[in-house]
């Protein structure tokens, strides 16, 4: 344990109603494209006093899952994060910003406003993508090492860019007519491999906290870059053994980069299926993933870990050495990583492997049971040193979102593992609290 308290954000995907969720009566799904939705969530986290509401992004839409649910489809994260800013005052706002496909100007600038408009509340996840160069221009997606080259750099040049108008630059002395100190605001000049950036920004830095970065990405190229410039890290952890893991190459890489290791927290994804009762859980994952049918969950498959099991009998175990050694999606290394754990560790049947969680679902960490039992589980991770808190991702209908809200959070509380009030009103506050 790097921290004595959990750091909880919450997703306003919203995940709870992916699947069939959205298909219950009052699940709200009508809200999808206004602030509706998400700003009703904000406030409820808020109310439980969680560090931030997260909103991941994609610029690309798979039109597959779109017949059956809403996949993708999504309002700008930064503008729905902006109109949620008014209506709130102490929660932050992370909103997601992929370093692939734009320019770190209009990122600077975007990510600054929200900091402004919320009053030091921004957060910035820091992503490079799956999917989406046909939208920008690019034939093929560009190889991770060339999208962590840029990333780096995009980012070196978003930082340069806050603090190329520093806020003791602004004087606004209305007697003397002097409203800026001109001296400070300074061009960053920057010409790298991938972009040439005169600077400054024509946007003032917000006073007095700064903007804090998570990144999304599990290579070791990923967790190198994390390791750099990360406050948070959103992971995909599926088990402790994977979630301690993580923490060591996370810590590891932030003192290769001269950091802490309390600098840079781990916060996997946790995606709750929650009853009053294991089987009613249990029910509500099942009834969520029901249409996706054997062919789909075999092309999962073949597309993560390049197996085919067309063939294979159902009694025969699936082990490493079935597995094409050269296999990589393009899509995500850490995603084809834990499940390549699974095989090795279980040695599953394909019946077994098409009915697991990581195949139906996401491969986060996931608990389908009580409120006990996720307190349960929350705590092991935390006391073992395998999480610096967690990003909730509840899922199957609104009863999973307001059993984390309502009886979940308040047992951390309870049990000494998180706040009970704030005592800042800035994201970076919340982080160092
Ligand atoms: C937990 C997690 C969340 C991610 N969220 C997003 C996202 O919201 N938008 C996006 O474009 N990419 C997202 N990504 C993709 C990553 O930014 C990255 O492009 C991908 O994981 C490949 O990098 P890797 O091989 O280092 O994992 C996410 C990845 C992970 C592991």
């Amino acid at each position: 344990m790097l921290r004595p308290r959990l750091c909880i954000g919450m997703s306003v995907a919203p995940t709870w109603l992916s699947g069939e969720g959205w298909r219950h009566q009052g699940s709200g799904i009508e809200g999808l494209y206004s602030s509706d939705l998400a700003l009703d969530v904000a406030r409820r986290a808020e109310a439980a006093h969680l560090d931030f509401v997260f909103r991941p992004d994609a610029s690309f839409l798979p039109l597959s899952v779109m017949e059956q649910s809403f996949g993708f489809s999504s309002l700008d994260p930064t503008l729905l994060l902006a109109s949620i800013a008014r209506e709130t005052s102490r929660i932050g706002l992370v909103t997601t910003i992929s370093t692939t496909f734009g320019h770190p100007y209009h990122a600077a600038r975007q990510l600054m406003s929200l900091h402004w408009l919320s009053r030091g509340r921004a957060g910035w996840n820091v992503v490079t993508a799956l999917q989406g160069n046909e939208n920008f221009g690019l034939p093929d997606m560009p190889s991770s090492e060339a999208r962590y080259a840029r990333a780096a750099e995009f980012t070196q040049v978003v930082r340069r860019l806050w603090g190329s108008f520093p806020s003791r630059a602004l004087l606004v002395d209305r007697e003397a007519g002097h409203y800026a100190d001109t001296d400070l605001i300074l061009p960053i000049d920057h010409q790298g491999a991938n972009f040439q950036v005169r600077g400054p920004m024509n946007l003032p830095e917000y006073p007095g906290a700064d903007i804090p970065l998570m990144q999304a990405g599990g290579s070791a190229l990923g967790v190198d870059f994390a390791g750099q410039v990360a406050d948070m890290v959103f992971a995909q952890t599926p088990d402790l053994a994977a979630a301690l893991a993580m923490r060591r190459q996370l810590s590891d890489r932030a003192q290769a980069h001269r950091r802490q290791p309390r600098d840079v927290r781990l916060l996997p994804g946790l995606s709750l299926y929650l009853g009053d009762t294991r089987e009613e859980a249990r029910a509500l994952f099942l009834a969520t993933h029901h249409r996706l049918d054997r062919q789909q969950r075999m092309a999962r498959v073949r597309d993560f870990l390049g197996l085919d099991l067309a063939d294979w009998p159902d009694d025969r175990p699936i082990t490493n050495a079935d597995l094409p050694e050269n296999h990589r999606s393009p899509r995500c290394a850490s995603q084809c990583d834990a499940l390549r754990r699974i095989i090795r560790d279980d040695r599953p049947t394909p019946p077994d492997l098409l009915a697991r969680p990581e195949i139906l679902a996401s491969v986060h960490w996931q608990v389908i049971g009580t409120v006990d039992d996720a307190v349960a589980e929350i705590a092991t991770w935390f006391r073992a040193g395998g999480i610096d808190g967690f990003i909730a991702v509840p899922g199957g209908s609104v009863r999973s979102l307001d059993l984390l809200l309502d009886a979940l959070i308040p047992r951390l509380v309870e049990a000494g593992l998180f706040r009970s009030r704030y005592t800042a009103d800035t994201l970076r506050g919340h982080l160092e609290d």
